[in-house]
């Protein structure tokens, strides 16, 4: 059995060139760019007040000083300023020729048309043409695409941007044990959750998932499910993929022509994992235990989703200090459910005593994975550990 780095690294290679579109930057929230945007102005495109007061010569100061115009956010003073004079400027507006200082409001004195400055301090109030970016400047995050950059990206006059394409994610749950949820099991049935858990998990990464119809534990039905795949990026299949006389997700897809990865990997719960292409697909064939399904998704599912669009795959490890003693590991890597607990500096980490791989409801109650190497030694509370943030 391959180890989870070697995994990660060969489910990582499945993703093939990067493909992209061009869409309007109001709809680019959690999107990767895939060219950068560059601006077609400079910002601010004129030296700004940074404030409501009055704009002056410094040499002028303190005054007294006749105003002579006003300068607002879109209407500028027009000509130059006059020495021994004053304009009203208002946050925003153009600084007007001649000022090389704007006064706020609020050290003024005004009487009639005349201006008086108390105490005037070092800050000029002047934001300069182009403090913030140049007309030409590249803008290309390497990571999703959040509001602020959609902000920024406006601000450059850039209305459309290039980005990847979401990656299309089909996902195929099947076991005649399954109903979808607001149906009546029958006696042996349960629901179907896993579909809808990894299809959240993969549009949290960026894909678009289109969940199959449940497929029968027959080879006809899982091969109708895996045409009705066609032109996905990736095909997800969950449960069918261990050693039972159902199990027939391997023997289905190796008749399909699954290029296989590999099968099985060091690692608890997901050992039964599977990867490897199909056609011009990625494939995964997570195990059909709800949680390992959701562990496999995390580590090996979202990873690729990422990578297909360039962005940092992750996951990202976090650090912690363990609450309580743990004995030695066995030879597959641990992903235990743990709670996060408040601490002075790193937080601490609390695995639950119940680590069964199909109890959903203790997933929902765990903040973390923790991570535990195959063969890791007895460890004791206080050490600092590994985990991946849920
Ligand atoms: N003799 C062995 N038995 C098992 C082994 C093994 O090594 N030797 N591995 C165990 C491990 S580890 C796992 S994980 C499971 C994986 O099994 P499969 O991937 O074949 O999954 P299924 O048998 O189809 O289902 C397992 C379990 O999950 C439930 N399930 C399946 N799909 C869904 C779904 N869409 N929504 C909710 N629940 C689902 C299914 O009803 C089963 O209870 O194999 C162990 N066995
Ligand atoms: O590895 Mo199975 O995925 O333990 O539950």
């Amino acid at each position: 059995m391959i180890s989870v780095d070697e995994a990660h690294a060969l489910v990582l290679a499945l993703a093939g060139p990067v493909k992209t579109e061009e869409i309007a930057v109001e709809d680019a929230l959690g999107r990767a760019m895939a060219a950068p945007a560059v601006a077609r102005l400079t910002q601010p495109p004129f030296d700004a007040s940074a404030m409501d007061g009055y704009a002056l010569r410094s040499d002028d100061l303190p005054g007294p000083l006749p105003v002579v115009g006003t300068a607002a956010a879109g209407v500028p003073y027009a000509g130059t300023v006059p020495e021994g004079a004053a304009v009203r400027i208002f946050t925003g507006a153009p600084v007007p020729a001649g000022c090389d200082r704007v006064v706020i409001q609020e050290i003024v004195t005004r009487d009639g048309d005349t201006i008086r400055v108390a105490e005037v301090g070092d800050n000029r109030n002047i934001r300069a043409q182009g403090n913030d970016f140049a007309q030409g400047s590249e803008f290309q995050p390497a990571r999703a695409l959040r509001a602020s950059d959609l902000g920024l990206i406006a601000a450059m006059n850039v209305a459309r941007i290039t980005v990847a394409r979401r990656p299309r994610v089909a996902i195929l749950a099947g076991g005649d044990e399954l109903v979808r949820p607001g149906e009546t099991p029958a006696a042996g049935q349960i629901i179907s959750s896993n579909d809808i858990a990894i299809a959240a998990l993969a549009r949290e990464a960026g894909a678009e998932p289109l969940v199959l119809e449940l497929a029968r534990d027959t080879e006809d039905s899982l091969r109708a499910r895996f045409a009705e795949a066609g032109g996905c990026d990736l095909i997800v299949t969950i449960g069918g993929a261990s050693v039972g006389d159902h199990d027939l997700i391997a023997k289905v897809s190796a008749d399909l022509g699954m290029e296989r990865s590999f099968y099985k990997l060091a690692m608890r719960p997901g050992k039964p994992l599977m990867a490897g292409r199909i056609g011009t697909a990625a494939m995964l064939g997570l195990p059909g235990n709800p949680v390992s399904a959701v562990v496999c998704a995390k580590l090996f599912m979202q990873p690729l989703i990422r990578a297909m669009q360039r962005l940092p795959p992750g996951p990202e490890l976090a650090s912690g200090l363990l609450t309580r003693d743990l004995p030695p590991e066995g030879d597959r890597q641990h992903y235990l459910r743990a709670r996060l607990v408040p601490g002075a500096g790193l937080p601490g980490i609390d695995p639950f005593g119940d680590q069964d791989s199909a109890r959903l409801w203790i997933l929902a109650e765990a903040d973390a994975l923790l991570l535990r190497p195959a063969g890791d030694p007895a460890r004791r509370a206080g050490e600092m550990m590994h985990y991946l943030p849920l």
